[in-house]
């Protein structure tokens, strides 16, 4: 498995903790910034991550702010992205199982590096589920094709 990270300066040391954490797992992370401490806007790095994912260059996303909020908002405003901003391993799970997030956003203010690292592996052990949850991502792309170009 092969995922895009990045944060804004809010999300950076969360951010360092996942990436060291996956890269003991030997899953390959490629990491698209922020790389300091300095302050700078999430939407670009949120931009990034979303269009390497969109264009299947990675299986999936991680992204973190302060909050996760901002990422999350930034990142599905591109086409093909269904990004999930999550505090808590069930909705981790649920994420993928029925939304078939392709990206996680996560918050440094919010979260813990502990509980971080346990919804980590929460969003990557799950898989889709298909079915019902199928028809609705369908529903979700209908909309995209009506209001994005
Ligand atoms: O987008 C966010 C809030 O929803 C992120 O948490 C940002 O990291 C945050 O807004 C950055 O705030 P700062 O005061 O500029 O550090």
């Amino acid at each position: 498995m092969k995922i895009a990270i990045a944060s804004d300066h809010g999300g950076l040391s969360l951010k360092e903790v996942i990436k060291k954490h996956l890269e003991g797992r030997k899953i390959e992370v490629v990491d698209f910034g922020t790389n300091s401490t300095e302050s700078c806007d999430y939407t670009d790095f949120a931009l990034s991550v979303a269009e390497a994912v969109a264009k299947g260059e990675f299986e999936k996303g991680i992204l973190v702010c302060g909050t996760g909020i901002g990422m999350s908002i930034a990142a599905n405003k591109v086409k093909g992205i269904r990004a999930a901003h999550v505090t808590d391993t069930f909705s981790a799970k649920a994420c993928v199982e029925h939304n078939n997030a392709n990206i996680m956003t996560l918050g440094e203010r919010i979260t813990g590096p502990g509980l971080a690292i346990d919804i980590v592996e929460a969003y990557l052990s799950s898989e889709f589920q298909g079915g019902r949850h199928q028809r609705r991502i369908d529903k979700i792309s209908d909309i995209e094709n009506k209001y994005m170009k």
